[in-house]
């Protein structure tokens, strides 16, 4: 399927967020570990959630977590800990993104573990059990969901857990969203230095929860506004948190560099509100930035510099390789569709210095098997009317509604078959 989409001259809509995929998932995993108390309220309805609800709730025997991530590490540690034999596959390219640290870091605290398939990498064939738990060492700079579903069964082992994490520490806010969903779960647990974390063997206690909503999931609404440039559009998104420990609440900063304002409905802190963006004078010329603690963000700005005619150098993006699909490769060749030159400098980074090419006249944007190529990509259709995506579905791995919401944004969307 296709959509091709148009966008009206002025954007003027109240959005109702999809709750953020990250804290659901680290809440499904906690609340289980804590004996299935109260289920966490305003869970998120995404793909990506709602394979962990499925697999949480039937245990069977095969559990198949499509294409998330974070299910596929989360659920390896969870398996791990906890009685029962499982088989933990997922769609091709999870069987192509490694886990192999994970695993040694498992098996090395006691877990019975083994591949399916290729060595280091998805099916999993699960044995839970007791873990002793203890001290060890793991790379830091591969990605944080190994670290995090650790910290997750951290609280169940005999002994607790002291992580040591060696190399650059990449996706860090990721792991203080853990430690801090943790402590809520009643856990003990916090860093000891910048490398280590220690979490004592106590265990969680069961309690209500509520998820605020997605500051990746908004990320597109900021893009859409910074590109519309008209003085006379307004967007509100509903439940999201001012001083929220999602890493990607960050873009209200960003943003700002791109000429967005963030008004917060209230300002209680934790309590998520409505906020409004709106359109202040425009103050950089180009954006430079480590997204070292940001990885979902790159496409956002990527395709939102470029449509603004900002230059940009782009930095800490070394993760992107391994994400739904290798992102690097896939904004390079989507770009240049498009008629823009982004290079990758060095290993991790993307610089855009307004080198043009040729566009593909009426040019349709692969997605990947990616909801982040698909909705990074839409807002272009504001400066390149009847813009094509292929497969648009993909945005329900973390934004089902999308779509729906951008058509009550005002946009025009038209359909495809086949394409
Ligand atoms: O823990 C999480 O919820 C996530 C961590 C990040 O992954 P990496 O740590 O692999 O960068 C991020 O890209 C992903 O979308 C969600
Ligand atoms: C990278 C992502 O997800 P995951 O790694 O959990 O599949 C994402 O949502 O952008």
């Amino acid at each position: 399927m296709q959509y091709i989409l148009n966008a009206p001259e002025t954007i003027n809509a109240t959005i109702d967020l999809p709750a953020s995929k990250s804290i659901s998932n680290r809440a499904l995993i906690i609340n289980a570990l804590a004996g299935n108390g109260i289920m966490p309220d305003n869970l998120s309805d995404c793909d990506d959630t709602e394979v962990i609800l499925d697999a949480l709730r039937d245990m069977p025997d095969t559990i198949d977590i499509k294409a998330a991530g974070t299910a596929m590490r989360f659920m390896t540690a969870y398996l791990a800990v906890t009685p029962g034999t499982h088989l933990l596959t997922g769609t091709e390219r999870m069987k192509q993104r490694p886990i192999k640290v994970l695993v040694e870091a498992l098996r090395y605290l006691g877990a019975d573990i083994s591949y399916e398939g290729n060595e280091g990498y998805p099916p999993l064939r699960i044995n839970g059990k007791k873990l002793e738990g203890g001290s060890i060492e793991i790379p830091g700079n591969v990605s944080s969901q190994y670290i995090s579903a650790l910290l997750m069964v951290a609280p169940v082992m005999e002994k607790g857990l002291e992580l040591k994490l060696t190399g650059d520490i990449i996706s860090r806010p990721y792991i203080d969203l853990t430690l801090c969903t943790m402590i809520d779960f009643g856990a003990e647990a916090e860093w000891l230095g910048s490398d280590t974390i220690k979490v004592e063997p106590k265990p969680y206690s069961p309690r209500p929860y509520f998820i605020e909503n997605d500051w990746s999931a908004a990320s597109y609404w900021y893009e859409m506004l910074a590109i519309n440039g008209n003085e006379e559009s307004e967007i509100k998104l509903t439940g999201l948190t001012d001083g929220s420990r999602q890493g990607d609440s960050a873009v209200k900063y960003l943003f700002s560099m791109l000429g967005i304002k963030t008004i917060f409905e209230t300002r209680e802190p934790g309590v998520p509100t409505t906020v409004t963006l709106k359109r202040i004078s425009m103050a950089s010329d180009r954006l430079d930035y480590d997204f070292i603690n940001q990885p979902d963000m790159v496409q956002t700005f990527v395709v939102c510099c470029c449509m603004m005619n900002r230059p940009f150098c782009f930095t800490g993006l070394s993760s992107l390789r391994i994400k739904e699909t290798d992102r690097i490769e896939a904004l390079k060749t989507e770009m240049r569709k498009l008629g823009y030159v982004i290079e990758e400098t060095s290993p991790g980074e993307l610089r855009w210095d307004g080198t043009r090419c040729e566009p593909e006249p009426g040019a349709a944007i692969n997605t990947y098997e990616d909801h982040r190529m698909a909705m990074a990509f839409a807002p272009a259709a504001i400066k390149i009317p009847g813009l094509r995506i292929n497969d648009p579905q993909v945005v329900s791995k973390s934004y089902p509604n999308f779509w729906l919401d951008l058509t009550r944004a005002g946009f025009a969307i038209g359909e495809e078959a086949g394409a």
